[in-house]
């Protein structure tokens, strides 16, 4: 359930990554759709009152899942809304630095420097709040940037793939969460590692795509066929994933 701006791009990252995507969420279709997904992620940068209750339906739905909390402090609604869903235990959160150092601070009004679905702090900024959000949810907490930095509280794993102009694509951000859902369907036992790889993976196919690009439009499109055309080689030689602590 990912919000209306990025549902194209993340269905096509996730087809071209080898996974089988499904955009639903009507609550009405969530008890006989969710348990058959091998993984549930739920983004609420188009969030509704409507949507909310599909939402958390299909958190509760048994199934590992994701949250991706876009510009979490854009509202008191919005702010409730995720934290009412990080109390549904997702495996892994990811977002970008304000929104997770927004979502650790549990207010809408703590983010002084909040401006929308964008970031305006770097990754590293947000990592003291991600380990202390990791503790109290018992969530993987992976924070994207220049480095997305991803811990379970205690470890903290660095993923250095990536270029610039990838913030410059509109809901990349969502897509990666979406690739990080996959990941976690075929890896639930460690969603640390899922995380870091998925974050990696995503990143090296920017890397691969920019070779090609002119700018946010053609990277978009090199970015997927690169996602598509990676082989195990590339990805072992090219993958910058380090254990900080
Ligand atoms: N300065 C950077 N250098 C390299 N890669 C980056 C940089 N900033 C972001 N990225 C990569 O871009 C992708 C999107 O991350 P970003 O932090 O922009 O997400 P976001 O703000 O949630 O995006 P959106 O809300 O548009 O979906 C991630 O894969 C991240 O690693
Ligand atoms: C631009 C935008 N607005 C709500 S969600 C979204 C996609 C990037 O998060
Ligand atoms: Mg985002």
């Amino acid at each position: 359930i990912t919000n209306l701006v990025s549902m194209d791009i993340a269905a096509n990252a996730l087809l071209a990554a080898g996974a089988s995507p499904a955009m639903l969420h009507c609550l009405r279709e969530v008890p006989d759709f969710t348990p058959r997904c091998d993984a549930v992620y739920v983004n609420v940068g188009t969030l509704s009152e409507d949507w909310l209750p599909s939402m958390r339906a299909a958190a509760s739905a048994g199934r590992p899942w994701v949250l991706d909390p876009v510009a979490a402090a854009a509202s008191e609604f919005r702010m409730e809304a995720c934290l009412s869903l990080l109390a549904l235990r997702p495996a892994v959160v990811r977002g970008n630095a304000s929104e997770i150092l927004a979502l650790a601070s549990r207010s809408a009004a703590a983010s002084s420097t909040f401006k929308g679905v964008d970031s305006s702090h770097d990754s590293g900024d947000a990592l003291q709040a991600a380990k202390a959000l990791a503790q109290s949810t018992g969530a993987v907490i992976a924070v994207s940037g220049a480095v997305d930095y991803i811990t379970d509280g205690e470890q903290v794993a660095g993923a250095g793939n990536g270029v610039a102009l990838m913030q410059k694509i509109t809901a990349t951000g969502c897509a990666v969460t979406a690739l990080i859902t996959a990941f976690v369907a075929v890896e639930p036992s460690d969603a640390l590692v899922a995380a870091a790889c998925a974050l990696a993976v995503f990143g090296l196919a920017g890397e691969i795509g920019m070779e090609s690009a002119k700018g946010p439009a053609s990277l978009r499109m090199h970015l997927i066929d690169a996602l598509y055309c990676l082989d195990e080689q590339t990805v072992t030689s090219r993958v910058k994933i380090s254990l900080q602590s």
